[in-house]
């Protein structure tokens, strides 16, 4: 795939559903080794769809909330920012980080139980091997955060539930502990500050690694804490016993399925553009969860 956003001085390496990942080139031409620039494009995601139309300003709003976050984070994990220092092209949706070693698991904490989490206690009580209170509804806040790891499964296939025993097997057993409390404790911390601000993250998925010389312990790679790592529902609306709304992709998945729409998740087609009215509106929940979040004007 050619440099799609013809960004001089960097090689395409990745691109996700919604970011890109670049290797920035050295002055004789070759990767830099130890630096990558995660991008964050403004496209979304519904559905398991990728839309056509993107929402302005969500890759920047998304980037500078997660390096929020790390700041918010730093007493508790490193992580592997680096810099902001990046090309005009991605100003503010950019950020060059160290390259880590990641582990091959999606590091998924639950504070609230739903979706895939909710599947699973119905049919057996638990999650990933943790059991859990009788009697728990869609949207029940947990006790406490548990850790519901994943497999990083190639692209186009599920991610699996990973078994306490299987992350100990990939990392071993030190490293599984480790990444356990460090994912719940970075959960529990963005709830405290969230919760004061209205906003609930129900699970959230983090990405660790380890410095490529092998020195030193787990570092936060990634994204952490964002609408597109993390369920973020308005905390006015909490109601378990139902699927609670989604703080911001809720206009998304309304207009969607909405008769407006003419489109059909069953018919495995591809989504209609979306209505501008719907673009602003998402674009400004975005913007809303940042400041309110942040306490910062973006
Ligand atoms: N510091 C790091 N060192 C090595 N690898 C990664 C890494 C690889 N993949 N991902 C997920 C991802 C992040 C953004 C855009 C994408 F397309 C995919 C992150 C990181 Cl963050």
């Amino acid at each position: 795939m050619t440099n799609p956003l013809g960004l001089e001085g960097f090689q395409h390496v990745y691109s996700g559903k919604v970011r890109d990942l670049y290797a920035p080139l050295g002055p004789d031409g070759a990767p830099v080794p130890d630096r990558l620039m995660l991008v964050a494009s403004d496209r979304i995601s519904a559905y398991d769809w990728v839309l056509d139309t993107p929402i302005p300003d969500k890759g920047a709003v998304l980037t500078r909330l997660s390096l929020w976050w790390f700041d918010q984070l730093a007493d508790l994990v490193p992580n592997h920012v680096v810099s902001t220092d990046v090309p005009a092209a991605v100003a503010g949706r950019a950020v060059i980080v160290r390259r880590l070693e990641m582990l091959k698991l999606e590091a998924i904490a639950r504070a609230y139980l739903t979706g895939g989490g909710l599947e699973e206690y119905r049919a057996k009580g638990s999650v990933c091997g943790v059991p859990l209170p009788e009697g728990l509804e869609d949207g029940s806040r947990l006790p406490e955060p548990v850790f519901t790891p994943t497999t990083k499964a190639p692209v186009g296939e599920h991610d699996l539930p990973m078994s306490p025993a299987e992350v100990e097997e990939l990392v071993g057993a030190d490293v599984a502990a480790e990444v356990s409390r460090l994912t719940r404790a970075i959960l529990a911390r963005g709830n405290e500050i969230a919760a004061e601000r209205g906003i609930l993250i129900a699970d959230t998925k983090v990405e660790f690694g380890r410095a490529a010389d092998g020195s030193g312990g787990l570092v936060l790679g990634d994204e952490v804490l964002t609408p597109d790592s993390s369920r973020f529902w308005p905390a006015a609306a909490w109601q378990p016993g139902r699927s609670q709304p989604s703080y911001d992709k809720q206009f998304v998945r309304d207009w969607l399925t909405s008769p407006e729409s003419g489109w059909s998740r069953s018919s495995g087609e591809a989504p209609p553009p979306l209505p501008e009215r719907v673009v602003e509106q998402t674009r400004a929940k975005y913007v809303e969860a940042y400041e309110l979040l942040t306490g910062e004007t973006f």
